[in-house]
Formats: structure tokens, sequence, C-alpha cells
């Protein structure tokens, strides 16, 4: 059998894929991804010890399976990544798939899981499709390798009935699986497990509010080390705003925004099935709508461009705000941490002390300074909470889901 572990993180505009050790805790060799599949040219990153390529590629990728099998042909081919050459030198491809329905824990592809999969493929299409279309490949051209796939949702299987409920038929929500299930949970496990870490306590005693924010953005309440609540639902669309996602909205506003709201995209295909609302809210709406653009770091800056960029951003901390408060009262204010991470939590010093100044009330505190360094690149975990502050702390957690698949893989096989 193979030495090594892939952990893929398949969106829809970029595939992640970073080569482990089966060490426990697994080591990180290469890294290397492919982003702007839906914005030609793609990109190639790819770095190995002391190499860093970066490269706009001639090739057309046009979809995330694409861009996998670019990423697994260069780096066999790479002298220089000898230790994995080929299909033999791999133990396990670890998938990350957004939605995982009913299951608790990772699970091993064989016909059974996948056709389970299969089932659940148009209630997350935007996410679960990309990823699905990679374990097919795998399971067809790398058929001695194991493929694991790790579930966004399995981390929320704890919310407790009257969050996970939505008001509706429940004849009609439990036949079609309708419910609150949560994302972003790989990364929250992590993030659990790093700040537990961190302050030394269990994580079964560990409260804490966490905020993964990234293109996607979600908020989960950790009490006891079990999620309470988190602000995705069915999909990942409610909640907060993302990038392109609208995050909540009054639902009837889909069918005074467009009569069509009902049909199928044109952006649906053969086998994957997106309605035009659907396509709307995920696609064409968030931040992106408000200023044109997906970067938040043109928008978290400290004189906004226009008056379009401080209404996206003053949009995001009024959101994040209001969970902040809604979830200090679902941990009965015994919060251990309030966390940052995903690529604007760990980068956007403003939206950190924006929020943090408007949380004083709740006794959260920051230590200007700290905030504006962040991590080290070594740092998973920084406290950036004013030093004579007897409240929470407030953390910023460099979170990694891939390097939280390959853990998982190598915890389980133990
Ligand atoms: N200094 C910064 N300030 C604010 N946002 C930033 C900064 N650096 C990067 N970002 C934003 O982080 C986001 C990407 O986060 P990430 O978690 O990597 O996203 P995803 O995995 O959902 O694609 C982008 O919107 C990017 O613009
Ligand atoms: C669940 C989800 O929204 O994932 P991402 O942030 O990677 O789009
Ligand atoms: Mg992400």
């Amino acid at each position: 059998m193979g030495k090594y572990i892939l952990a893929v993180n398949a969106g829809s505009s970029s595939v992640k894929v970073t080569f482990y050790t089966c060490d426990n805790p697994p080591r990180a060799i290469a890294d290397a991804q492919v982003s702007g599949i839906t914005a030609p040219p793609p990109t190639f990153k790819y770095q190995h010890g002391e190499t860093k390529v970066k490269d706009e590629l001639k090739e057309k990728l046009n979809t995330p399976q694409d861009a996998f099998k670019y990423i697994l042909e260069r780096c066999f081919k790479d002298s220089e990544l000898s230790e994995v050459a080929s299909e033999r030198d791999v133990a396990y491809i670890c998938h990350r798939i957004v939605h995982g329905g009913e299951y608790h824990e990772a699970v091993e592809i064989n016909d059974d899981t996948l056709h389970h999969l299969e089932k659940l493929e148009d209630l997350a299409p935007l996410h679960n499709f990309s990823a699905l279309e990679i374990v097919r490949f795998c399971k067809k051209e790398l058929p001695s390798v194991k493929s694991i796939t790790c579930f966004d949702s399995a981390f929320h299987q704890t919310l407790p009935d009257c969050v996970k409920t939505y008001p509706i038929n429940q004849d009609i929500a439990k036949a079609n699986g309708l419910r609150k299930y949560g994302f972003h949970g790989i990364s929250y496990s992590f993030i659990l497990r790093s700040v537990a870490q961190f302050l030394g306590k269990p994580q079964e005693q560990t409260n804490i509010i966490a905020m993964h924010i990234g293109s996607g953005a979600s908020m989960c309440a950790i009490k006891d080390g079990k999620s309470v609540d988190t602000t995705m639902g069915l999909t990942p669309l409610s909640g907060l705003p993302g990038a392109t996602r609208s995050g909540d909205i009054d639902p009837s506003l889909v069918f005074h925004y467009t009569s069509e709201a009902g049909k199928l995209s044109p952006a649906s295909t053969k086998e994957m099935h997106i309605s035009t609302a659907e396509e709307i809210l995920n696609k064409q709406s968030g931040w992106k709508a408000l200023t044109g653009t997906t970067d938040f770091a043109q928008i978290a800056v400290d004189k906004f461009p226009s008056e379009a960029h401080k209404l996206a951003f003053d949009i995001v901390v009024d959101r994040m705000l209001g969970y902040i408060g809604n979830y200090y009262l679902k941990l009965g204010g015994k919060v251990d941490a309030l966390v940052f991470a995903g690529g604007i939590g760990e980068k956007s010093a403003l939206l950190r002390r924006t929020l943090v100044e408007k949380s004083q009330c709740l006794g959260f505190a920051i230590d200007a300074k700290a905030n504006e360094n962040g991590p080290r690149d070594d740092e998973v975990v920084k406290d950036i909470s004013q030093s004579s502050s007897q409240g929470p702390r407030v953390v910023i957690c460099q979170t990694n889901e891939q390097f939280e698949m390959a853990y998982t893989t190598i915890q389980s096989r133990a």
C-alpha cells in the first residue's frame, strides 16, 4: 500500500490538493492548487519544500475534475516530488464533501456509499457535484487507492431539534430531508481541537463562538465541544452573506426578483440541476453584487473606495454582530473564546477590530497591535485579546481543512 495521503478540497472555482505523510499527525509535503476555473485563465500554484511555482495556464480547465486531473499529472510527473509518482504511492485520497446528509462521520467510498451520496447531489448541487465528479474519477482511474469522504455537515449532527427543524409541514420536511444541516464542519472541527489545546481545556468543556469567514462565510456556537447552532442551513446559502451568496433573505423575495425563479437555470446540465433562484442567490449576490468584486480585501479597507463598498462592509458587520449576540446568549454567557478563522477572518484586522469594538458590552476586548500584526505563518492560534481583559479570549485560528481530513483519516485507521 502507498505511503501518502492526498487531501482534496474542491470548490466551484478552485481545487486545492495537499499531499501528506501517513504519520500521526500527518506531515504536509506538498501543496498544489488550481484557481480561476470559472474566470479563465486558470492559475496553478504549487509548493514543495523550497520550490514555489505560480503559472497562468494555457490549458482549458473547464471543471474541477479537469483541474484535479491536471494537478495529479503535474505532481506525479514532478521529479522533485519523487515520493508521489504514481497511484502505487498513495494510500488514501480524502475528499471534502459539503453535504453529507445524515452521515455523522467520514466514510470510505464503495458502491453503496457513492450511490447514497449521489442521491444527495441535488440538495447541494453547487458544491457536491464537483466533489463527486472527482470521487468518480478517482474510483475509475486510481482503483487501488481508498477514497475517504469527509463531510462539512457531520460536525453539526449535534444540533438540537428546535434548532435544526424548520417550522413547515413535518411530513414533507422528513420525506425530503428539509432541515438545517450546517456546513464548514471540517474547519470547525480543526478550530475546536486547536483552540481547546491552546486554552489548555478538554474539548468536551470548551465553549466558543467560531467564525469561518471566507468567500463562503458561516458562524457556529460550540457548547461543551458540540455544535449547538450554526448559520448555514439546508444548503450553504443561508445565514451570512458571502462573496456571491445573499445569505438570509425573505424567501418570497425570489418571486418578486424574477418570474423565472422556479425554472432551471441556464447553468444547469444534464447531470446537475439548479433553479434560476438558486443561481441568482448563490452566484450573483453577496458583496460581488454590491461592489463588483469578490475580493473582500478590496472592501475591508480603512478608507472605503465607494459608498457601495462601505455598505457591503457594514452589512457583513451587521449580520455577524447579530449572530455574536445570539450565540453569546445560547452559550449562557459562558464563552471561552471568540474565534476568527477563514481567509477573511484570519487576514482582515479591520473586520476583527470593528466587530470586537461593537461587542465590548459582552466583555470582548482586543490588543490593537496583536490584531494588526495577525498570526505568524506557523502560529495556528494567536491570542489577540487585550492583556488586561478579564473577559473571554479573542483569538485568530489559521484553519486547515485539508489537514483536518488527513488527520481524521489517520486517527480512524490508527
Ligand atoms: N487582507 C485581507 N482582508 C480582507 N479579506 C482578505 C484579505 N486577504 C484575503 N482576503 C479574502 O479572503 C477570501 C478568501 O477566503 P478563503 O477562506 O480562502 O475562501 P474560500 O475557501 O471560501 O474560497 C477572499 O474574499 C479574499 O479576498
Ligand atoms: C460550505 C461552503 O460554503 O464552502 P465554501 O466556503 O468552500 O464555499
Ligand atoms: Mg472555503
